[in-house]
């Protein structure tokens, strides 16, 4: 592996591996997104999957976020999608303005379209490509976030088409063909590993797996169909990390609206921390995982709406709450979902700086 430049700010590795430090570490999802007129900028001459797929665009949008706001946040996400792993399976996805499949899986029989044995390091190279250029730029200012879709998240996309608000056609096919539908979940899985694996490889420094949906399952369907294929990626990739000799990486689990689940996440799914939404209170969601992982959020990104009084009163409220107790584990600061268009930049540092003032161990 090419030597990278020494790291100067492990604050978030430290936090994930469930270390207390002496203020929480921050980032936000979707970090460099359309709230940022820099953003836009260079969004505007280029096509939304043309810059996944161009390392030195992808390297640029990832570094806007750590430029601005320089000194307060403490992680860089390489810019990219979830997506990318349909499309690695033969998928076409569109952007326009939201993804659209415009082939999706209708029936099972649907499956024999998608590529075989896919070579995921031949169809994703450009993202690794991505995160090595990124991390020689980054000079170990902050470290480098890799991620992945989960795949109950994108067997829903496949199978959707796109977004949707009724999850008719992928729970069509969760309760008329349970056994076909694991069977994908598993090979979204396998590619999700290697991907994970890869992007590692090439310099991710801590990795995410985003189940955006994972709230639309019951607590029994969410054990059936998701937390089988959430374990098969922690598990397959620290597996292929051993054989490989490469030092582990943390793992993040952002199971988006399972709160419910947490405990049993905790307990046994293999991850170093937990992403929480904001319809949990930090204080029962480490009632619910104990000392077993650190735990990310989770604030409710809507507050950034709310100007500065606002941030600064829930900023403080979140603090507490993460802060207070006995047997207070490692927390990452975060929002409780992605940051939204619309957000003044502004508000963003304020957030950040909030953060610093009331996370630190020295605070109030
Ligand atoms: C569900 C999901 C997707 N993509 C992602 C998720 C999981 C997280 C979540 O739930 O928000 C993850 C994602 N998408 C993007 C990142 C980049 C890294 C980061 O800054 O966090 C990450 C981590 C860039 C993006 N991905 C997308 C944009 C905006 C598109 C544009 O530039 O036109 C960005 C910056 C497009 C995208 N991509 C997706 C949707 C639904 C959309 C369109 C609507 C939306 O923005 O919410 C799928």
């Amino acid at each position: 592996m090419a030597a990278f430049p020494a790291l100067k700010n492990d604050l978030i590795l430290r936090a994930a591996r469930g270390e207390e430090t002496e203020r929480a570490p921050v980032w936000v999802m979707r970090q460099a997104g359309r709230y940022l007129p820099e953003f836009m900028a260079l969004r505007a001459h280029h096509s939304f999957f043309e810059i996944c797929r161009t390392p030195a665009l992808a390297k640029e949008l990832t570094l806007q976020p750590i430029r601005r706001y320089s000194g307060l946040i403490d992680a860089a996400i390489i810019f990219s999608d979830i997506l990318v792993v349909p499309q690695a399976l033969g998928m076409e996805v569109q952007m326009n303005p939201g993804p659209h499949f415009p082939d999706p899986l209708n029936v099972p029989a649907d499956v024999a379209r998608l590529a075989q044995d896919v070579d995921v390091d031949a169809a994703l190279g450009y993202v690794y490509e991505a995160i090595t250029q990124t991390r020689h730029a980054l000079a170990g200012e902050v470290p480098l976030i890799g991620f992945c879709g989960a795949p109950w998240t994108l067997f829903s996309y496949m199978i959707e088409g796109g977004g949707t608000k009724t999850f008719q056609k992928c729970k069509t096919w969760l309760f008329k063909y349970p056994e076909e539908s694991k069977a994908l979940l598993d090979r979204i899985a396998d590619v999700c590993i290697d991907f994970l694996v890869g992007q590692i490889k090439a310099g991710a420094q801590l990795v995410q797996v985003f189940d955006s949906w994972a709230g639309e399952l019951s607590p029994h369907d969410f054990a059936e169909f998701s937390l089988p294929s959430l374990k098969r990626i922690s598990a397959g990739v620290r597996a292929k990390l051993a054989a490989a000799n490469i030092p582990a990486v943390p793992m993040t689990l952002f199971p988006k609206g399972a709160n419910l689940a947490l405990a049993s996440l905790a307990e046994n799914a293999g991850y170093d921390v937990i992403g929480i939404d904001w319809c949990i209170s930090p204080a029962d969601a480490r009632a619910a995982v104990g000392d077993k992982v650190a735990l990310q959020g989770n604030m409710d990104p809507g507050v950034l709406y709310g100007g500065r009084e606002a941030i600064e009163r829930e900023v403080k409220r979140m603090a507490e709450g993460f802060k207070g107790g006995k047997g207070t584990k490692a927390w990452i600061a975060n929002l409780g979902h992605g940051i939204t268009p619309g957000v003044n930049p502004d508000d963003l540092k304020w957030f950040f700086e909030c953060v610093h003032k009331y996370s630190a161990s020295s605070a109030a």
